[in-house]
């Protein structure tokens, strides 16, 4: 049998809280192996082990510790099949520019391009159909030209995640508002939120965040237009979302407290809301992405669930975990959502993204 060629991927940002979560989760990855790492100019030089603050649970795997890091240059990441970006958004535009205009294919976290209609803005369970744009786009180029996807906002994607079906099923959301508990991962590394500041604490504002999940959800949850090439953003009138963000003494995992009402009457039971969450298949693991989960969203029923520290992790982190859904006497339902920031909020959207473009051959 002839041995699996993997793809090679790089990561920028690689010391940081995403790229941590990028080391660990391409360290056994069957289709890609980890080639190129890049960091700020601090850590240029060094091996990964030596500049980088390891801060996970699980340890530094062996075949990254010794590669060493280098500037974030594209000439250094030339041979890449794919780079996933875990860059200080201060630091992410012009690097990201640079690697698409040198024809690489860059996977983002950062929040540099979001808006862009060029780039789709993408959470693997949600819409990879958006990446149809790209598709689209490069089908004519005779030589190979880079493109860029973004990965949403980490809160964004948990939220996301349970209103694609209900949107599906039942029809436009009129109302939303969003209570989020956010983890101190989602902060970043470089300082990230100091023990003092978050110690026996709660600190109730998160710089630009709710902005971003204000609007991101509407490019998310839009749909992709065949004839013009574009994505159409959900209106005003199909969605309105308003959400107040906390940063609590969590490590990882996202939890939202989210109260929503259809714009259609009769609105639908809780039974059929769990239900059309449950039954729920995302198109990634219909096509067979391997990370993809069998069950995107998780409908817990126990009263007390979920909570970051026991459910974050289920579906390998790739899922969302619901529960608590119930009626609510403003809106028509209310539930609670917990989603890990770092992977489906981040790393891990990024390496499934990748996983969906390696199954239509666009990379
Ligand atoms: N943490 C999360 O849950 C989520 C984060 N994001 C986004 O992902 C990105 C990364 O976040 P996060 O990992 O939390 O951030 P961190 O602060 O933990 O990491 C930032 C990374 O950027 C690198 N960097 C800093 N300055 C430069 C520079 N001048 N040139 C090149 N690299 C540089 C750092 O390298 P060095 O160590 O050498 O300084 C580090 O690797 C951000 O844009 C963030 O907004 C998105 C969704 C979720
Ligand atoms: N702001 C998020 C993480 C993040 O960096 O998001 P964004 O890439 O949208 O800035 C958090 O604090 O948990």
């Amino acid at each position: 049998m002839s041995p699996i060629i993997k793809k090679k991927a790089g990561v920028l940002g690689a010391t940081g809280s995403v790229g941590q979560r990028f080391i660990l989760l391409l360290a056994e990855h069957p289709d890609f192996e980890l080639s190129v790492l890049g960091a700020s100019p601090r850590s240029a030089g060094k091996k990964y082990k030596d500049a980088v603050t390891w801060k996970q649970v699980d340890l530094l795997p062996e075949s990254s510790s010794e590669i060493v890091v280098c500037e974030c240059k594209a000439e250094y990441f030339a041979d890449c099949d794919v780079v996933f970006s875990g860059l200080d958004a201060d630091f992410a535009g012009e690097i990201e520019k640079e690697f698409v205009d040198n024809g690489l294919v860059i996977v983002s976290n950062a929040k540099n391009y979001r808006r862009d209609p060029n780039v789709p803005l993408v959470v693997p369970i949600v819409n990879v159909d958006h990446i149809d744009l790209i598709e689209n786009t490069i089908k004519n180029q005779t030589d190979k030209k880079g493109f860029q996807i973004c990965i949403s906002n980490c809160s964004t994607a948990g939220l996301v995640a349970p209103l694609k079906p209900l949107i599906e099923k039942f029809g436009p959301i009129e109302f939303l508002t969003a209570t989020t508990l956010q983890a101190i991962s989602g902060a970043g590394f470089s300082p990230g939120v100091s023990g003092i500041d978050i110690l026996d604490n709660i600190v109730p504002y998160i710089s630009g965040e709710e902005e971003k999940m204000e609007w991101e959800v509407k490019k998310i949850l839009g749909s992709y237009e065949t004839s013009s090439n574009e994505i159409k953003l959900l209106s005003d009138k199909e969605i309105k979302v308003s959400a107040q963000c906390n940063r609590v003494p969590v490590s990882d995992g996202h939890t939202e407290c989210i109260s929503f009402k259809f714009k259609s009457r009769p609105a639908p039971s809780v039974e059929q809301v769990k239900q059309a969450m449950s039954e729920y298949v995302c198109d990634a693991y219909k096509l067979g992405c391997p990370s993809a989960p069998p069950h995107s969203i998780i409908v817990l029923d126990e009263a007390n669930r979920p909570q970051p520290r026991l459910d974050r992790n289920r579906g390998n982190g790739y899922a969302v975990t619901v529960g608590r859904v119930r009626e609510d006497p403003i809106f028509d339902f209310k539930m609670v959502v917990l989603s890990h920031n770092t992977i489906i909020g981040a790393a891990g959207a990024g390496i499934l993204i990748a996983e969906y473009l390696l199954a239509k051959r666009l990379i």
